[in-house]
């Protein structure tokens, strides 16, 4: 008998100018995992090493180019890492993975945190685990290791986190590197290693609230910026000054978004930065013009502007003339060459969801593979 189950994942933005690694934000745009595992379609998922036949409808970002094979693919890679922390080594025979993906890939809008998020909630419902959004928090934490996209991803709306402080026997299972958590691609040979639980509770948020008049606008250049190279321009250390601009701003900000209505001459100033967004201009041609001359001055409704997450894309926060304001960007980014799209976003409340869809009879136990 089938059982079938759509897992739903927002993409976020992190950051809001000064919480760097620490704020983040939901966004309804969904990346979607349609999950069917049917036994008696055994032969049809033999040909993967893992049993998982997965495909991306046409119109998904990522379409084309990311990898198919359950253990070279990043939602299915994340999965197997967490069946195979409880030794379970392969999804159920006959198990189908449909992906909808309209979250831009390498883009600051946490596509890389959402399929992670997704890929822990695919291995807690294929191996029935049990985990709370909490524990599966722990694992997600364990291959995208700053806090602020997954926490939004996972948990929704408007949250701050951090990771707590690891014990010593902790702190080795948490620096274990992610070769060994994620199994390696290429139809290698599996270990038969199991990767040691995460730590508990390493991630601790709060939600806060955000006032519904603010609205999102994404600005989303073409080009790709990998999260990594985009932290490889910050400095190892900051003056004392810098810091403390960054915390006066981020103890304001999280309250100023709350207010209503909502108050740009607190919000603009309070969305500066100085850790993170001066080092990522030599990355994102057009930046720093863009954060100077839009302004809740220039452009009438605009609350604030930030790099979303590590970029390229720019957030501008708003509650009305968005489309004014999203054009005054893409013509600063059309000047150096830059072609962009844009999305006016709301905040997803909710989080990742997993609900059952009607063909699904959830009274049988998956048929796993005998080792
Ligand atoms: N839906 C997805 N399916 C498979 N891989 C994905 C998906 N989303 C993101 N990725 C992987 O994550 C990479 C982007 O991650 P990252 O550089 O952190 O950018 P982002 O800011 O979009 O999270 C992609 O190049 C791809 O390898
Ligand atoms: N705090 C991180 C956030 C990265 O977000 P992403 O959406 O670009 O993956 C950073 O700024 O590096």
């Amino acid at each position: 008998m089938a059982r079938s189950f759509l897992i739903k994942v927002p993409a976020s933005s992190a950051n809001i100018g000064p919480g760097y690694d620490v704020l983040g934000v939901a966004l309804a745009l969904f990346l979607e995992l349609e999950v069917t595992i049917d036994s008696s379609k055994a032969s049809e998922t033999n040909a993967d090493p893992n049993n998982c036949l997965l495909s991306y409808s046409e119109d998904s970002e990522g379409y084309g180019n990311v990898p198919l094979s359950s253990d070279a693919n990043l939602i299915t890679r994340t999965a197997l890492y967490v069946l195979r922390c409880s030794n379970i080594r392969k999804f159920p025979l006959g198990t189908k993975v449909h992906v909808r993906n309209p979250i831009p890939l390498g883009r600051g809008l946490g596509s890389s945190g959402a399929a992670v998020v997704a890929g822990v909630m695919l291995g807690n419902e294929i191996g029935q685990l049990g985990f709370t959004k909490q524990r599966m928090l722990d694992f997600c934490l364990m291959i995208e290791r700053h806090p602020d996209n997954i926490t939004a991803a996972m948990m929704g709306s408007f949250c701050g986190s951090f990771l707590r402080a690891l014990t010593p026997q902790e702190v080795e299972r948490r620096e274990i590197p992610l070769a060994e958590v994620l199994p390696e691609p290429s139809g290698g040979e599996d270990t038969g290693l199991v990767p040691p639980l995460p730590p508990i509770d390493i991630g601790r948020h709060v939600k806060y609230n955000w006032n519904p008049k603010i609205k999102c606008i994404a600005i989303i250049p073409q080009f790709e910026l990998s999260t990594a190279d985009s932290r490889s321009v910050l400095p190892k250390a900051y003056t004392t000054e810098d810091l403390v601009f960054n915390l006066q701003r981020l103890a304001v900000l999280t309250n100023a978004l709350t207010l209503d209505p909502p108050n740009p001459d607190l919000i603009y100033p309070a969305m500066q930065d100085r850790v993170h967004q001066p080092y990522r201009k030599i990355l994102i041609p057009g930046l720093t013009e863009i954060l100077q001359s839009v302004t809740p001055t220039t452009h009438k409704g605009l609350l604030g502007i930030c790099l979303s997450g590590a970029g390229p894309t720019i957030l501008a926060l708003a509650t009305e003339n968005f489309e004014e304001i999203a054009h005054e960007i893409i013509n600063t980014f059309d000047k150096e060459n830059v072609k962009c799209t844009w999305k006016l976003l709301d905040v997803a409340h909710d989080g990742s969801t997993v609900e059952p869809l009607p063909a699904s009879s959830p009274v049988d136990a998956p048929a796993f593979q005998d080792e």
